[in-house]
């Protein structure tokens, strides 16, 4: 039932680049890294990747050694993870908006991060918005049904332990706008897969879900059309 660390993500790490550079402005002498990458191409991490990906195993370590879990809530059977003693923390804290802010930056770089942190009502508003003011991005939340005046779109879910409907505001998002969606865990995916539905009806690209936790067993990714990025991944099926 212990709770395993892993980087888990569907992207492969971004390509070198030993300066900095842009999809309009590679640098002199470079093939533009955005443009015509070869997937399969075997990679070299820049020296500025290859610390980031040490600083973020450390972090991850100290996050994950946080974590508490609670057996039979809010319902029997469920082994419930209990994410609030990193917030309670503000050196754990930190850690975990510098961990996601590293895999960003590692994975888009500068030119590509998103526009726009949706975060989804009530956990992904612990980390969302401190994310995307670090990013330099927008905040936009998914709030559940009856919560969020004006115009809205509204998307139905079922969830690891009940139904629900989520909703954005209709102007939260700007057509071709690059948007990240996190929460605390992935279970079933449904809570995520609505969430992803509503970014796309709001007309805004939908890059990465990116999530604190895993929940393997119920492999809730199989419900996204998006790449997925976990710190940590958890819990095997209960016995
Ligand atoms: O992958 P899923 O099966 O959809 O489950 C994951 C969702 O469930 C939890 O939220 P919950 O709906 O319990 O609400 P809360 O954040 O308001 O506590 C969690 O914070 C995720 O949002
Ligand atoms: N097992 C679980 N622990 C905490 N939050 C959850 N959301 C859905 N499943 C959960």
């Amino acid at each position: 039932m212990s709770a395993q660390l892993a980087f888990s993500s569907s992207h492969p790490p971004r390509p070198a680049e030993d300066s900095p550079s842009t999809a309009s402005h590679p640098p002199p002498g470079k093939p533009d890294p955005t443009v015509g990458v070869d997937q399969h191409a075997p990679r070299r991490l820049s020296t500025a990747a290859t610390t980031g990906a040490a600083e973020l195993s450390s972090l991850t370590l100290r996050l994950r050694q946080a974590l508490r879990q609670f057996p039979d809530f809010p319902s029997p059977g469920i082994l419930f993870e209990d994410i609030m003693p990193i917030f309670a923390d503000p050196s754990l804290h930190e850690a975990l908006v510098r961990a996601l802010e590293i895999h960003v930056l590692d994975t888009y770089g500068e030119s590509q991060k998103p526009d726009v942190i949706v975060g989804l009502e009530a956990r992904g508003f612990l980390f969302g918005p401190s994310l995307a003011l670090r990013l330099g991005a927008g905040f936009v939340p998914v709030r559940k049904q009856g919560k969020l005046p004006g115009p809205t779109e509204t998307a139905s879910y079922k969830k690891e332990y009940g139904e629900d409907f989520f909703q954005m505001q209709k102007d939260g998002i700007k057509p071709g706008q690059r948007v990240l969606i996190v929460d605390d865990i992935i279970a079933t995916g449904g809570s995520a897969a609505a969430a992803g539905s509503l970014v796309k009806q709001l007309g805004g690209t939908l890059i990465e879900y990116v999530f604190i936790l895993e929940l393997d067993f119920l492999k809730g990714r199989a419900k996204l059309d998006a790449p997925v990025y976990t710190l940590l991944s958890s819990q095997e099926k209960a016995e």
